[in-house]
């Protein structure tokens, strides 16, 4: 344990050498354990924050921003037209294409929101989320549900190929569903392992027997009515969604992971 959070400590502070900007106006700051490296590496820079403003995607967020004396602005509170310098944020697991998996922690509508307002989303994670194919080593898609759409919800991902697909209980003292910053509620939902976009092009079958390419189930289960949004991060990234003409993507343009032996792998979108 010891180790992983000492890697998680070496990506962060690699991560934030090289995308801080030194004269950052807007930065959005993400949830997990992870991330918490982040704003202790983005401390450790010694840099004036007193003009930053840092954009949460949840309650744990705030709370850390907060605690760590930067100042926290909203995402809803953000002058309309502003894109974010950068945006930093773990993940569950991260493809070969850098595609993601999040939820896990319970945020993912608000992640989604501040990565895809920032010029650059980095992914900041342990070398245990790094693996060629999303739900490889993790099993489950979380998915933000409204509550009065839940069992529909579930019985439109079983007929997608998801297997058991369960609303996530609280796991304190409070029984019942978790429920999200939103008020909404998280369903699990574990299919097989997803194809990239490149076994599509090398002729892999997407879409059939339960087996499908990370982009084409994504958009499948945000098309459920009564879904949120969903845990999977692909598509464009940041420049990729600029030179489109829209603001941000939600696909890292670099992830960096903490590596057993010290060292940190960084890896970069390319296309
Ligand atoms: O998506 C998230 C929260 O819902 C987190 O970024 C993800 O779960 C990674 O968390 P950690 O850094 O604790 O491994």
């Amino acid at each position: 344990m010891a180790d992983v959070e000492a890697a998680k400590r070496a990506a962060a502070k690699t991560a934030v050498a090289n995308h801080y900007p030194k004269d950052a106006r807007w930065v959005g700051i993400g949830s997990g354990t992870t991330i918490v490296y982040v704003v202790e590496a983005i401390k450790a820079l010694g840099v004036d924050t007193s003009a930053t403003r840092y954009v949460p995607t949840g309650y744990q967020s705030r709370q850390l921003i907060v605690t760590a004396g930067l100042t926290a602005v909203e995402f809803d509170a953000v002058p309309a037209g502003t894109v974010l310098d950068v945006a930093f944020d773990g993940a569950d697991e991260v493809d070969d294409e850098l595609n993601c998996i999040k939820g896990g922690g319970a945020c993912l509508f608000q992640e989604k929101l501040v990565a895809m307002q920032a010029k650059e989303f980095i992914c900041v994670a342990d070398s245990r989320k790094l693996q060629s194919r999303l739900l490889s080593s993790w099993k489950y898609i979380p998915i933000e549900v409204a509550p009065i759409a839940a069992f529909r919800v579930l019985r439109k991902l079983k007929e997608l190929g998801a297997i058991d697909p369960v609303v996530r209980q609280n796991m304190d003292a409070k029984e019942g569903p978790l429920k999200t910053d939103q008020g909404f509620f998280l369903v699990d939902a574990p299919f097989p392992p997803m194809l990239t976009k490149s076994d599509v092009q090398a002729g892999k079958v997407s879409g059939k027997d339960s087996v499908w390419e990370v982009n084409e189930l994504s958009e499948k289960i945000k098309s459920i009515a009564g879904v949120l949004d969903v845990g999977i991060f692909s598509g464009l990234t940041g420049p990729q969604a600029t030179a489109a003409g829209g603001v941000g993507g939600q696909r890292p343009v670099a992830a960096y992971f903490g590596m057993p032996d010290g060292s940190v792998s960084v890896r970069k979108a390319s296309s």
